[in-house]
């Protein structure tokens, strides 16, 4: 018999994960939640999704139906269209940027017409209509009737929870107490869009194309500056931007299952009193969830001063008793400079290491070293790049090696591991950053006296913890 083509191939591995993931929604009797409905946190079902045979299965489909589309698509069809794809980009920073997602849910589940919407938006119903039809056209909002569009599963994730009149009256304050996905999306289609339509202008000047100078970007030349991101957003008209990206960063940890950073490490067999030190740690949102689980570790939470000021009233909010009893301490600290904690059992940089190239990682990294006594452990919260093939590198470190996909998935699963490589240009973008292969993060940390001795990739989540003593 002859062997199944790839086009079946793909398509009993849809069918068959397809049948896994009904198979634990009937065994929890549960449904599937809606596409067409908006998101609901306290859904019972929604625990379901975050089982690991259902994030499992959910990973096959995704990587299959986006491999199976490429094969049967006109390539020129399919080339012109994902060239096309900042559009969409443009239209979610639209939507969110005019409060859409708010005045929906006020709309109620009919949803409204364009003319109401663009009324409230204070824009053009034409122009706003055609922006709206796009975004349900790729499954976010939906068209309810000609003209009427409503909130789906999707669109209102990045729902900020207040009336969108205030979000209007007060755009400085729309994100502050939200979840801060509407945040990081702004971020990422307004600082970091913008950053990427300049890569090709960067990469083929000499003057930076082997540039890994933090202040000579695809970002300078969008925003006309020679500051680097991180000290742009501190000059008083970026004001607004600053509080967005502290946000926003909070806001990334939606990505992933709530607490996942709890499922590698394990926090809660550090002793009584262990330091944790999270350096950069922005408005400390990954700290905390660490310290509500593990509430005798102390936290120390080092960042820039405007940014700290910002954590302080998100602890105040989220963990105030941790505040009180100082179990949690706020550090003004430059990590480009020696690292004042001495006597840390860990510390922890999440979303550090790949803002930055590295000759700076080394850096940041050896200041740690320094300070390091023997019990410190070092802990990387990043994206880990998977290599596209076998890998003895991989395989020699425990924890880190993943079971190979079916053929003829992509070793590296493809669309369902698509945001680490979004991600890693994300960060070239704006920072000359990167995010890093296994063989990278060795690299870095070889150079600074680490070695790393484990890494937990945290279920369901696209985040790894690179776990290194020092060498
Ligand atoms: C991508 S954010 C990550 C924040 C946090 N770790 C998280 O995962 O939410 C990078 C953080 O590094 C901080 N940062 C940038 N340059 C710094 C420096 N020289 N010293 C200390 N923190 C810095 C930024 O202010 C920002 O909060």
């Amino acid at each position: 018999m002859a062997s199944p083509s790839s086009l079946r191939q793909l398509s009993d591995i849809i069918a068959q994960a397809v049948t896994d993931i009904e198979a634990e929604y009937a065994k929890a009797s549960a449904r599937l939640p809606s596409l067409d409905e908006p998101f609901n946190p306290t859904n019972a079902a929604e625990a379901v999704g975050m089982h690991p045979n259902v994030v499992v299965a959910s990973s096959l489909v995704i990587a299959a139906a986006a491999q199976i589309t490429a094969t049967v698509s006109n390539p020129a069809l399919a080339i012109i269209n994902d060239s096309l794809l900042y559009h969409l980009s443009s239209c979610l920073r639209a939507t969110a940027a005019l409060n859409v997602v708010e005045i929906l849910r006020e709309g109620g589940p009919g949803g409204l017409h364009v003319q109401e919407i663009a009324k409230k938006a204070r824009t053009d119903p034409d122009k706003l209509a055609r922006v709206l039809r796009l975004l349900a056209t790729h499954h976010v909002f939906r068209e309810v009737t000609p003209d009427v569009f409503a909130n789906n599963r999707i669109s209102s994730v990045i729902d900020k929870g207040k009336p969108s009149e205030l979000c209007f009256e007060k755009p400085s304050e729309k994100y502050i107490g939200t979840s801060g996905l509407g945040a990081y999306l702004e971020h990422i289609t307004d600082e970091g869009m913008k950053s990427s339509s300049y890569m090709t202008d960067a990469l083929v000047d000499p003057a930076t194309a082997f540039s890994e100078d933090p202040t000579s970007t695809p970002f300078s030349r969008a925003f006309s500056t020679t500051a680097s991101m991180f000290a742009w957003y501190e000059s008083p008209e970026n004001k607004e931007r600053l509080v967005r990206f502290g946000v926003g960063q909070a806001g990334s940890t939606k990505i992933d299952p709530p607490e996942s950073i709890l499922l590698g490490l394990k926090w809660n067999q550090l002793p009584k009193d262990a330091v944790l030190v999270d350096v950069g740690g922005g408005v400390g949102s990954t700290s905390l969830i660490i310290a509500k689980a593990t509430p005798n570790l102390r936290i120390v939470n080092q960042d820039r001063a405007p940014v700290l000021e910002q954590a302080k009233a998100y602890w105040s909010e989220h963990l105030k008793s941790h505040v009180d009893s100082k179990m949690v301490e706020f550090q003004v600290h430059d990590f480009f400079t020696p690292q004042p904690v001495k006597n840390a059992d860990i510390f922890m940089l999440r979303q550090i290491v790949h803002d930055w190239p590295d000759d700076a990682a080394i850096k940041i990294l050896s200041h740690l070293r320094a300070a390091a006594a023997p019990k410190t452990k070092l802990v990387i919260v990043d994206q880990i790049i998977p290599y596209a093939t076998e890998s003895d590198l991989v395989n020699s470190i425990p924890g880190m090696a993943r079971p190979p996909p079916p053929a003829p998935l992509l070793r590296n699963m493809g669309a369902a591991m698509a945001v680490p490589y979004w991600a890693d240009l994300h960060m070239y973008a704006l920072l000359n950053g990167r995010e890093r292969t296994m063989g990278g993060f060795v690299k870095v940390c070889e150079k600074s006296g680490w070695k790393i001795v484990q890494v937990y990739h945290l279920p369901g989540s696209l985040f790894s913890e690179t776990v290194a003593v020092p060498a």
